[in-house]
């Protein structure tokens, strides 16, 4: 589209309440509606540390600008790039709309923020966070009333802010098209910085209608070879009808309602055609994706650009991502200082590579998962699977498939090829058995068999395949009462408890602060606020934490998107429904939120000093029947949707999965 075929207006239909909120900020900052123009520039080592910060933004950002200016040449329009505080950090065009005295005005290096310059359509888009026209006496300052500036805000793939496009011009040179003209090219550069950004990362890409696939407007959507959500463009965020953030708290599972295997079954075939899925909101949409391997799935940001902001040559290229990161993967990043922890990782370290099967006991979020991978991560197996296997949440129908595999044709809907089973999978490598107190009873035995033969025969299958695996177990139920009422076959847990270890709940470790300095050290790698009220920890260190650090670290999280950049965690970013449960008086027999003052041993069973054991179990039977009351209640208002039930209620999937023999039957999707 060529700028002559740009219709044109007197001045834009603009929304005045943003303009006149915008004005008032500018009066707040002192910016004086006479001032003459000062366009000052920072000095050449700002500015390079802008462009260094900005360098990921830039090499995408340029070449759209080259496309943008050509549609706007001999309009008397520039192209401007700025920062996230508005600092220009590159121009396109030809000044000569501007007059002598401010011709430097969108050079780079000049600062376009409000506090600067008052309302301007940089300042107050990057205010705003939202694309907007400022024309003419619409600016604050009398000396930029002469423009007409049109500025969109740039996201960065993870969801911050990172910058803005802008088109400014002589204010007779205003084109009412021009907005959506940014508008368009800052999504350019967002979709353009997202696809070299997650290289190792499932990609989705889905529209409601096919003809948009591979157009601006597809959603792209990128989650984890297993199934958790990273990132969505904007188009994903709308037609999910979540932000960015609230989009952290979901899995592939939870927004399409499929597992994440179901997925990979889908695209497996030659065919690139696009399938049909349903959003978890019940809209259809047309999918592509194409399923790369597994692995280390963070964006590299770019290589850096040399001193005249140019990117160097191959710069585009994304550097390889690191391998795991590994403080955040071996015993020692867990060892934290609490004395029942570091025991079990002392214990651990003596039977690692020595083929001891070990099963880790502990109650959910207490990091089972991330103990397994740990061990994982420092033996001499690190570089081969770890393929993990959740008995919960895998229905007792597909167990069998999921675990041993199956050749082609062995049951009614099995996949062309046959698929290869997980045992199989972690070959050579780590097999954990996630709530293995749930693995259905008829395939104890099988498993017994292979972790005595090492060899596994896929079902429908004639032959044996030899397997080498070390297997990782763990549960949080009482695997000798399941023994004991039959539902647990003794020899397979004697197989399985070479080494058994419990891991404290969180409630009882004595290193509660340096858990949570932790998890705000893994949120601030992702961009985020970390400092916390010492008010706030006093509460947290009080609370029982029933979903341990799982619900710590997803307290943490929200908490840090409420807080502005630099300030700390108050009590006002604290979710209603924590400060609420916090402050409730304790319900009869549903127990205090708040944890006593001193650690308190684990509650399983235990009498009441001077009450017996009835009383006891009677409590815990009243404490169960209000959780599954709450469940239910939840999964109905969830339509059986587990995540969000689960979020809801701020407990892991699991356990919801686990109660299922205890709620009505039709309430599970
Ligand atoms: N020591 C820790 N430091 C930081 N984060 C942790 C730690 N332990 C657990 N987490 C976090 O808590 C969450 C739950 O951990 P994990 O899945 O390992 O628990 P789990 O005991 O296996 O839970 P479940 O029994 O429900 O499967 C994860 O997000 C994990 O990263």
């Amino acid at each position: 589209m060529h700028s002559q075929a740009l219709g044109r207006a007197e001045s834009p239909a603009q929304d005045h309440s943003l303009i006149d909120k915008a004005h008032a900020r500018s009066r707040a900052f002192g910016v004086a509606l006479e001032d003459k123009p000062d366009y000052a520039r920072v000095g050449k080592g700002e500015l390079s540390a802008a462009l260094e910060e900005s360098r990921f933004l830039f090499q995408h950002a340029v070449p759209v600008m080259e496309t943008l200016y050509e549609q706007i040449a001999n309009t008397h329009s520039m192209v401007v790039l700025t920062s996230a505080q508005g600092l220009v950090l590159h121009s396109k065009g030809d000044s000569d709309f501007l007059e002598k005295a401010s011709n430097v005005a969108l050079m780079p290096g000049v600062d376009w923020s409000e506090q600067a310059r008052g309302t301007n359509a940089v300042g107050t888009a990057l205010a705003e966070q939202e694309a907007v026209t400022v024309h003419g006496a619409q600016h604050y300052m009398r000396a930029n009333q002469a423009l007409t500036c049109s500025c969109a805000p740039i996201f960065a793939p993870q969801g911050q802010l990172i910058g803005a496009l802008d088109v400014s011009g002589d204010h007779r040179s205003y084109h009412q098209h021009t907005l959506a003209l940014v508008r368009m090219s800052a999504q350019m550069i967002e979709n353009q910085m997202f696809a070299a950004s997650f290289p190792k990362a499932v990609r989705l890409h889905f529209h409601s209608r096919p003809e948009f696939l591979g157009t601006l407007v597809e959603g792209i959507a990128v989650f984890t070879p297993e199934g958790r959500f990273i990132s969505a463009n904007r188009s994903a965020q709308f037609q999910f009808g979540l932000s960015v953030n609230a989009l952290q708290a979901h899995t592939f599972s939870s927004l399409f309602d499929l597992p994440m295997s179901a997925l990979f079954e889908l695209f497996s075939g030659p065919s690139t055609a696009p399938r049909s899925l349903c959003l978890h909101n019940g809209v259809s949409v047309w999918c592509r994706t194409e399923i790369r391997p597994a692995g280390p799935w963070a964006a590299p940001m770019v290589a850096p650009l040399d001193e005249g902001g140019a990117s160097r040559p191959g710069a585009a290229e994304p550097r390889p991502a690191p391998a795991r990161r590994p403080h955040l993967s071996s015993l020692q990043y867990l060892d934290t200082g609490d004395e029942q922890l570091a025991s079990v990782i002392a214990k651990l370290r003596r039977v690692v590579d020595r083929d001891i099967p070990i099963m880790i006991l502990g109650e959910t979020g207490t990091g089972k998962d991330l103990l397994a991978q740990a061990i994982h991560n420092d033996s001499a197996r690190a570089r081969q699977p770890f393929v993990a296997v959740n008995c919960a949440s895998i229905p007792d129908t597909l167990i069998e498939a999921e675990l041993f595999g199956y050749e082609e044709g062995a049951f009614t809907g099995a996949r062309k090829k046959g698929a290869m089973g997980k045992i199989q999978q972690a070959h050579g490598g780590t097999l954990f058995l996630d709530e293995i107190g749930d693995m259905p009873r008829h395939l104890q035995a099988r498993l017994l068999r292979v972790l005595q033969e090492r060899r596994i025969s896929p079902l429908g299958a004639g032959k044996e395949i030899e397997v080498d695996v070390t297997v990782i177990s763990a549960t949080h139920k009482n695997l000798k009462e399941l023994i004991a009422s039959g539902e647990f076959r003794e020899d397979l847990y004697y197989r399985l408890n070479g080494l058994v270890v419990r891991l404290p709940a969180l409630r009882e470790r004595s290193d509660f602060q340096a858990v949570v300095q932790k998890v705000l050290k893994a949120l601030r790698e992702r961009g985020q606020p970390v400092r916390i009220a010492p008010e706030v920890m006093a509460l947290l260190q009080r609370y029982h934490w029933p979903g341990n650090v799982r619900q710590l670290h997803n307290l943490l999280r929200t908490a840090c998107v409420m807080v502005d950049e630099g300030s700390a965690v108050s009590l006002e970013h604290l979710p209603d429904d924590f400060l609420d449960e916090v402050h409730a008086p304790p319900a009869s027999g549903a127990g205090a939120p708040l944890r006593p003052q001193a650690p308190v041993a684990p509650a399983v069973h235990a009498a009441a000093p001077g009450g017996d054991l009835d009383e006891a179990d009677e409590a815990g039977q009243r404490l169960q029947d209000v959780a599954i009351h709450a469940m239910a209640q939840m999964l109905r208002l969830h339509k059986g949707n587990v995540s969000a039930a689960a979020k809801a209620l701020g407990v892991s999937r699991n356990t919801i999965y686990r109660k299922k023999n205890l709620l009505p039957p039709d309430l599970l999707d």
